[in-house]
């Protein structure tokens, strides 16, 4: 359907986006990682053809957009990570003043409003002024904005950040279900790693504006497949250990947070009798030491040496 190729783009010093290749078949929720300033909303503000790339292309159908963008903006629908809404106006009023400037009228219009505001669970508060919303509430009346002209393609700017985790299940149902039931095709982007593992089929990972991987879930996981993960759970750190951990040449990569560490090792080492005896050597009392199975925040760590929300 979509297809970026060795699209770049440049802002003065900063190469916000580096040669990046990818395709969005039909029917696929594809999922966009990376952390903040990655280059997220730049490559899909190209894509959306909202902003001009400094080179490469972006074709529709096979046919170059750059220069005739038109029948795929018709077929977009842009959630943007910036609420854009009239708070004064209620949700009906706001979905009918988006849907006359997609030229829908009369009860077209109305029956899209209805339909829009029942798959975002508004139907309640559609005479509500959105004012009074909660931040949830907002961010799920600017995705049924951008479902009103029913697109084929939904692009989704990290929809999920910074409400409440009910509203973010009930988003995150409502694409799985926009995908199910209305064949939706969606870009999701998120520096969410278990958003992405929970509802994409396949994933690009974007880093300082490089793809650093990409392919299905279980595809992704194999980048890891030669070294495991392992969970090292305390109340607190001595110091002494995480150095200790730190300058241990089996350990690959680390990544310290309050109450867990996460250690990249090689497959065939057993790591666990030296974890304890660094703790023991140390005075580190430890919960638990445990093997996980990689997570995709473990495959970035992996890759890039950081976590993901560092
Ligand atoms: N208009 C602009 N002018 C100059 N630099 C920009 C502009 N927009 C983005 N950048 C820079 O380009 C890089 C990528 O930014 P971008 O917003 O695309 O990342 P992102 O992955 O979407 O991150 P976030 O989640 O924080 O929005 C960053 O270093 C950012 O500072």
């Amino acid at each position: 359907m979509i297809e970026l190729v060795d699209l770049s783009k440049r802002y003065k010093q900063t190469e916000a986006v580096k040669k990046v290749n990818l395709f969005i078949e039909r029917g696929e929720i594809v999922g966009l990682l990376g952390p903040n300033g990655a280059g997220k909303s730049t490559l899909i503000s190209m894509l959306a053809s909202l902003l001009e790339p400094t080179s490469g292309d972006v074709r529709f159908q096979k046919k170059s957009v750059l220069r005739n963008p038109q029948p795929l903006r018709k077929v977009i629908g842009m959630v943007p990570q910036d609420i854009a809404l009239y708070e004064d106006l209620t949700a009906e009023e706001n979905l009918h003043f988006f849907g006359r400037i997609y030229r829908l009228k009369g009860k077209e219009l109305k029956k899209k409003t209805e339909e829009v505001l029942e798959q975002i669970g508004l139907t309640e508060h559609r005479k509500d002024i959105v004012k009074r919303f909660s931040g949830g509430m907002k961010r799920r009346l600017n995705i049924g904005v951008a479902m009103l002209h029913e697109p084929e393609l939904i692009i989704m700017d990290e929809p999920t950040v910074g409400i409440d985790p009910q509203s973010r299940n009930y988003i995150l149902e409502t694409v799985k279900r926009l995908n199910e039931e209305k064949k939706m095709t969606v870009l999701y982007t998120s520096h969410y790693m278990e958003e992405v593992e929970f509802l994409c089929d396949r994933i690009y990972i974007l880093d300082k504006g490089n793809l650093i991987a990409s392919g299905t879930k279980d595809e992704i996981k194999d980048i890891i497949s030669l070294e495991r993960a392992l969970s090292i759970k305390a109340d607190r750190w001595e110091n002494e250990f995480v150095t200790k951990l730190k300058g241990n040449p089996l350990i690959s990569r680390i990544h310290v947070e309050e109450k867990e560490i996460t250690v990249i090792v090689p497959r065939e080492v057993n790591m666990f009798s030296a974890i304890i005896q660094i703790a023991e050597e140390t005075g580190q009392e430890l919960n638990s030491v445990n093997r996980k199975d990689p997570t995709l925040e473990d495959v970035f760590l992996h890759l890039t040496g950081r976590a993901l929300r560092d």
